[in-house]
């Protein structure tokens, strides 16, 4: 049995960090240049791998070209099972990020990832009906996560649903779904006018959201839970939230509470903020672990009997 399965979105980063944004017809020089593996279902499926090497599997597909090569590559590296990675005869994805006044400005170009429609995963539902969970998120098209969501719950598999970016069609999927863990954005396009406090009872141990540098929020069937952040010297936040994802996955797996499993996530993304690049910081289990032990929390030590 696979333990986790991500059906998702994989891509190349192109970053540019730049003093100077060009305006139309004219060209400016750039400081530095960086090209990175991304996309929100890679990254959350290294960041389960950096904790739990070789039990996630990769469902997704590149494009025929180096981009494509070089990320099965990188998918190697980082344990992570990758035989259900297609190469389409696309463009493999492409994140053009240009990093500009302490912010970035993105182009994404889905290419490839368009191609994992519902016919694509034709081979592969048995393994996703022999996972124990299943990630999705939204950058592979709608109808596919919604057949996946769907499939899951007859086969009374759980799913980890991360709504973003936000699409107007994510309602749909909740039914269907075990956690949805969005942003403050992604949650405020989910249900807007609604008060967080009301939904979050509503979703009770379900809806897990979010906040940057403010840490988590979500209701345990008794009250509103808000668990820190962890302050950070910041070098990249990109990231972040793929770590989260990945890192409570990894929880849920191993059996933890949903505090708990939030209580790891928060420790990863906090680690995976000191380094450049969505996937440069994702912390391996051993680093959570020292991390955990700095902050005199045991519970993971525990649960492990040691
Ligand atoms: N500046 C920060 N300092 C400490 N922890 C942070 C910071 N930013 C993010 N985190 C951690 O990462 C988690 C996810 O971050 P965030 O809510 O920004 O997700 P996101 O918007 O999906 O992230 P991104 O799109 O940048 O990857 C937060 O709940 C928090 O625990
Ligand atoms: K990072």
């Amino acid at each position: 049995m696979t333990k986790v399965s991500v059906v998702g979105s994989i891509s190349m980063d192109l970053v540019t960090s730049t003093k100077r944004v060009p305006q139309a017809g004219e060209t400016v020089f750039g400081e530095n240049f960086a090209m990175v593996p991304g996309g929100k279902g890679a990254n959350q499926a290294v960041a389960f791998a950096r904790l739990a090497p070789r039990d996630v599997n990769m469902i997704g597909a590149v494009g025929n070209d180096a981009f494509g090569e070089t990320i099965l590559k990188n998918f190697k590296e980082n344990a992570v099972l990758f035989d259900d990675v297609g190469t389409v005869p696309q463009t493999t994805g492409i994140a053009q990020i240009t990093l500009f006044d302490d912010d970035n400005r993105i182009i994404i170009i889905p290419g490839a990832n368009n191609e994992v429609l519902p016919d694509y995963l034709e081979n592969f539902w048995e393994k996703i009906k022999d996972s124990q969970l299943v990630v999705l998120q939204n950058e592979i098209p709608h109808e596919t996560n919604l057949a996946v969501a769907k499939f899951c719950k007859e086969n009374a598999i759980k799913v980890l649903y991360n709504p973003a970016p936000a699409r107007k069609t994510d309602l749909e999927m909740i039914e269907f779904v075990d956690y949805i863990t969005p942003n403050e954005h992604e949650c405020k396009e989910l249900f807007p006018n609604e008060f967080l406090e009301e939904i979050l009872a509503k979703y009770a141990n379900r809806l897990i959201v979010t906040l940057g540098s403010e840490g988590v929020i979500f209701h345990d069937g008794n009250e509103v839970q808000k668990i820190p952040a962890i302050k950070a010297k910041v070098v990249d936040t990109t990231g972040a939230g793929d770590t989260f994802n990945g890192a409570f996955a990894f929880g849920l797996t191993e059996n933890l509470s949903i505090a708990d499993s939030i209580q790891l996530a928060v420790v990863a993304s906090h680690l995976s903020i000191h380094k450049f690049g969505a996937q440069g910081g994702i912390p391996s289990l051993a680093e959570v672990e020292d991390k955990l032990k700095e902050l005199n929390l045991n519970f993971y030590k525990e649960k492990k009997g040691l």
